[in-house]
C-alpha cells in the first residue's frame, strides 16, 4: 500500500479503539547507535526504530568499519572499538537530521577525509553553527553552502576544551558536541550563546543516553554542560517508544472520542513531543495560544487537532519549523487552507488556527501536498478522520520515522484506498 502514490482516507463511522505497539524512539535510537559505535565491544540495542532515519545511521557507520547487524526489526548489535575508518564512498544521509548533525561532530575520530551529505530536502538544512564550533575545537571541516555536504579531514582525535554555540536553529548541535566529546583528549565545556534553548528536552534525551553508556557529563549552568572524557562502555540498552508517533495516535482517539492504548502512558516518555499529550487532552477546548518550542515535532499534529477545536489556537515558539524536512509553518498552513480557504495563517513566524467543529462530516475534497515530510503526511491523515474527501500525497513519506502507519491505522479500522 505504501507503493501507492496517494490515499484516500474514508472518516470511520464510530470511535477509534484499540491497541497499537509504537515504533522505537527515533531520537534514542541514532543517539544509542552512535555511542555504541563509539564504545569499545558489543552493544545490544532493543525496542529500536528501523526506518529510514536509524537504516541511514547504521548504514553509514559500517561504511565507517563498525559492525552493525540486524537480529530482528527492532534490534541493532553494534561491535565498537572507539575508531572509526575512512569511510569509501560519501556518507548519504537521506533527510535525517540527527544522523547528519551527530556524524559530523563524530567525524574528526575518523583518520581520513569524510563526505556527509543527504538528499536535496537536507541539503537545504543549516549547519553552518556546527561547523563554526567544530572548527573553534580545532577541526578542520568545511560547508560552503552552510548546509550539507559537509566535508572533515578527520585526525582521529577531538580536542576538546572550550566551545561556545549557538543552538538557535537545531538542538542537534549541542547533543552532537556532547556525544563526541565523551572521547576528547580533554575535557569539553559546551557553553551556548543565547539565553534560551529550543527544544531542551533533546539534550537532556542525550545526557541520560551519554550516561547510559558510561559517559560522564553534566549541565553546569542553564546555557552550559561539561563533558569529562571516559570510555564509552558498550551495554545493553532499551529504546523508549516513539512519543511523536505516538501524538498521532493520541489525537486519532481524541478526535474520534475513541481510546488507543499506545502501551506507555503518557507521563512515562522521556521524550519531550510526550508533553503534546496535555494538549490533546484538552480538545476540543485547547488554549488560546500554544507554545510549540519544546514540543515542536508535535507542533503539525496539535495544528490539525485545532482545526476542529472550538476556538482558534495560534501556535508560538515554532521559528525552528521552518528549517525541518520542509518549512512546516508554511507547509501546515498551506495544506489546511487547501481543505478549506481561511482554515489558517501565518502571522511572522506564528501560525494561528482558526477551529471550526462544524467541519466534521462535511465532504471538503483536498489533495494534501506532503512536502516529502512524515509528519505533514501523518498529521494531515487526523483530517482524513472527521472530514470526507481528504487524500495524502505521496504516503511513503512516513518511512522516515514511522513505516508502520498506514497499517497502524488500518488496524485501527479506518479505510485507507491507494490511488
Ligand atoms: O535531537 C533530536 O533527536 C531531535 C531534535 C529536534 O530537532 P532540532 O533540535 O533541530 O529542533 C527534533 O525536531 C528532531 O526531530 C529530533
Ligand atoms: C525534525 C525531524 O527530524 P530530523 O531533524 O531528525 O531530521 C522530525 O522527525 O520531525
Amino acid at each position: 500500500m505504501v507503493a501507492a502514490s496517494a490515499l484516500r482516507i474514508t472518516p470511520p463511522a464510530g470511535p477509534l479503539n484499540g491497541q497499537i505497539e509504537l515504533p522505537g524512539s527515533k531520537s534514542i535510537t541514532n543517539r544509542a547507535l552512535l555511542l555504541a559505535a563509539l564504545s569499545d565491544g558489543e552493544s545490544h540495542l532493543t525496542g529500536a526504530l528501523k526506518s529510514d532515519d536509524t537504516l541511514y545511521m547504521a548504514a553509514a557507520l559500517r561504511l565507517m568499519g563498525v559492525s552493525v547487524e540486524e537480529p530482528s526489526d527492532t534490534s541493532f548489535v553494534v561491535k565498537g572499538n572507539g575508531t572509526f575508518a575512512a569511510p569509501s564512498e560519501p556518507l548519504f544521509l537521506g533527510n535525517a537530521g540527527t544522523a547528519v548533525r551527530f556524524l559530523t561532530a563524530a567525524a574528526p575520530y575518523v583518520n581520513g577525509p569524510v563526505i556527509l551529505d543527504g538528499n536535496a530536502h537536507m541539503q537545504k538544512r543549516p549547519i553552518a553553527p556546527l561547523i563554526a564550533a567544530l572548527s573553534s575545537l580545532g577541526v578542520t571541516i568545511s560547508a560552503p553552502t552552510g548546509c550539507p555536504p559537509v566535508t572533515v579531514q578527520g585526525t582521529g582525535h577531538l580536542s576538546g576544551g572550550q566551545v561556545t554555540i549557538d543552538a538557535g536553529l537545531s538542538s542537534q548541535y549541542i547533543s552532537a558536541i556532547l556525544m563526541a566529546a565523551g572521547r576528547a583528549d580533554a575535557p569539553t565545556d559546551v557553553v551556548l550563546e543565547g539565553s534560551s534553548l529550543d527544544a531542551r528536552g533533546y539534550v537532556d534525551l542525550t545526557v541520560a543516553a551519554m550516561k547510559a553508556f558510561g559517559g560522564m557529563v553534566e549541565q553546569r549552568e542553564e546555557m552550559s554542560w561539561h563533558v569529562t572524557p571516559s570510555p564509552y562502555r558498550a551495554t545493553g540498552f532499551r529504546i523508549e517508544p516513539d512519543a511523536s508517533a505516538a501524538t498521532y495516535l493520541w489525537a486519532a482517539a481524541a478526535l474520534t472520542g475513541g481510546k488507543i492504548d499506545v502501551g506507555l502512558a503518557p507521563e512515562s516518555f522521556s521524550q519531550p513531543d510526550a508533553k503534546a499529550f496535555g494538549m490533546i487532552a484538552l480538545f476540543p477546548h485547547m488554549p488560546a495560544e500554544i507554545d510549540g518550542s519544546q514540543m515542536q515535532d508535535a507542533v503539525p499534529t496539535l495544528a490539525v487537532l485545532a482545526a476542529f477545536n472550538a476556538t482558534p489556537v495560534r501556535f508560538v515558539g515554532i521559528r525552528n519549523l521552518r528549517v525541518k524536512e520542509c518549512d512546516r509553518i508554511s507547509a501546515v498552513s498551506t495544506e489546511l487552507n487547501r481543505i478549506r480557504a481561511g482554515l489558517a495563517r501565518e502571522e511572522a513566524d506564528d501560525l494561528i488556527v482558526n477551529g471550526d467543529p462544524s467541519l466534521t462530516g462535511q465532504l471538503l475534497p483536498a489533495r494534501i501536498e506532503t512536502y516529502s515530510d512524515h509528519r505533514i503526511a501523518m498529521a494531515f491523515a487526523l483530517a482524513g478522520l472527521k472530514i470526507d474527501g481528504i487524500t495524502i500525497l505521496d504516503p511513503a513519506c512516513v518511512g522516515k520515522t514511522y513505516p508502520g502507519y498506514w497499517e497502524a491505522l488500518e488496524s485501527l479500522g479506518v479505510l485507507l484506498v491507494s490511488e
